[in-house]
């Protein structure tokens, strides 16, 4: 048995709260499997709901608690009719992000089988990607913390885009040791810095910084793009694209196009990882047209679960954390398989509780071998 490690929880809002539920089981159901102990969550009130009822975002002592954990799992914050004087919504994971320094925003993007699929080419069924998102600064340094937009009377407003070396160095890294650790797996290990170097001194300075990180990993091929030459070819060869490394906002708006190519946001697992601490969430928001109603598809949030317990795995040396993670892994990849994992999301008979509730019989089924040892592992978490 392992030692007992603390999740900051914070549910949030809307569907936020249902999938955060729905992660909570399987995270433990497959740390049980593996014979770990589970977590004690901490659970920590912000969001929009929250700020109505109290004029603050988050509990006065949230953002401290949730930085003493081992890690922070978030379901989805903001309401569409909650909003700040200025017009933004209320984020406070904008805040943990830019305290914590939770550079590295990790999105991959998987098709798994019997989806939809958006793209009739046969080769949409390859696509396996991950979209590393820096997530402190890019378009969003002034929205990180709130009141750092500039606004000149009722005349303009300034957002600044701010790419810093110290931030990039360490972005750029990350992404060539994931596709290091991707082409060891049996992909490609391509690595494609996103840009827009030629209109922002700014971003080409995020492209000078990549190219001079770049001969460090002489076993990584790259290539460069401009953000929208990389929105076509995510629409037009997504199963061509393995790495791509990119500022903060063209990162948001590339995963949700690139959720939509294999299911949906329901897809979109997130992990957003920091010098010291890694937060977990789904891609998505709070869906305030589906909330309440067992619509939303939990597995983004659960594949973020997963993220969190590979993450924890390797930061703290507990492998049965990390087996933990290849379990849920493995469960989805079965289920969709069998088709037994048939989401609203994508046209199936399938809400949130009965997703819920077939993965846990699909990880149960796992189980015996898992702790037996007898070969039938699982499989390595998806990023
Ligand atoms: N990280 C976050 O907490 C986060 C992320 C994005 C948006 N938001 C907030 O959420 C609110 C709603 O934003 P939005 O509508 O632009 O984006 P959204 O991601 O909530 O929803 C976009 C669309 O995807 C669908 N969708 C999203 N997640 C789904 C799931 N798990 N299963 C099935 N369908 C799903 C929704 O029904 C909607 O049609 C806003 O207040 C926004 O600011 C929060
Ligand atoms: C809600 C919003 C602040 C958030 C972001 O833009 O970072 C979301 O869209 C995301 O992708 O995590
Ligand atoms: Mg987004």
């Amino acid at each position: 048995m392992t030692t007992r490690l603390t999740i900051a929880l914070i549910k949030g809002d809307g569907i936020g709260i249902e999938v955060a539920d729905s992660a909570v089981r399987i995270v433990n159901a497959s740390l049980s499997a593996v014979g770990a102990s589970l977590p004690i969550y901490d659970e920590i009130q912000a969001g929009a709901a929250y700020f109505r009822q109290t004029g603050a975002d988050i509990e006065p002592d949230g953002e401290a608690r949730a930085g003493e954990a081992d890690a922070i799992f978030l379901g989805a914050v903001g309401l569409p009719s909650v909003r700040h004087a200025d017009g933004t919504e209320i984020s406070p994971h904008l805040r943990l992000r830019d305290r914590y320094g939770l550079y590295a925003g990790i999105r991959p993007v998987k098709a798994y089988p019997n989806i939809p699929r958006r793209l009739a080419d046969p080769r949409a069924a390859g696509i396996d990607m991950v979209i590393l998102r820096e997530s402190t600064e890019g378009l969003f340094y002034s929205a990180a913390v709130h009141g750092r937009s500039k606004i000149v009377g009722d005349e303009a407003v300034y957002d600044t885009l701010r790419i810093s070396r110290a931030v990039s160095e360490k972005l750029h890294r990350f992404a060539f040791r994931l596709a290091r650790k991707r082409k060891a797996r049996g992909r490609p290990g391509k690595l494609t810095c996103v840009d827009k170097a030629n209109v922002f001194a700014s971003l080409a300075f995020f492209r000078r910084i990549f190219d001079e990180i770049r001969p460090e990993f002489p076993d990584i091929e790259i290539a460069h793009a401009y953000v929208d030459a990389q929105a076509l070819d995510l629409v037009r060869k997504p199963w061509d694209v393995d790495v791509l490394v990119t500022e903060n906002m063209f990162g948001d708006i590339l995963s949700d196009l690139a959720g939509g190519l294999v299911g949906g946001m329901g897809m979109a697992a997130c992990g957003e990882i920091g010098d010291e601490i890694g937060l977990f969430q789904p891609a998505h928001g709070s869906a305030p047209d589906i909330m309440g109603r067992d619509k939303a598809n939990p597995l983004a949030a659960i594949l973020s679960g997963a993220l969190m317990l590979d993450y924890l795995g390797e930061k703290l040396a507990l492998p049965e954390y990390s087996a933990a993670a290849a379990l849920i892994e493995t469960a989805v990849a079965r289920g969709f398989l069998a088709n037994r994992l048939r989401p609203v999301e994508f046209g199936g008979d399938m809400g949130t509780k009965a997703v819920t509730c077939e993965l846990l019989a699909l990880i149960e089924a796992l189980s015996p071998h898992i702790r037996a040892g007898r070969g039938e592992g699982a499989d390595t978490v998806a990023s």
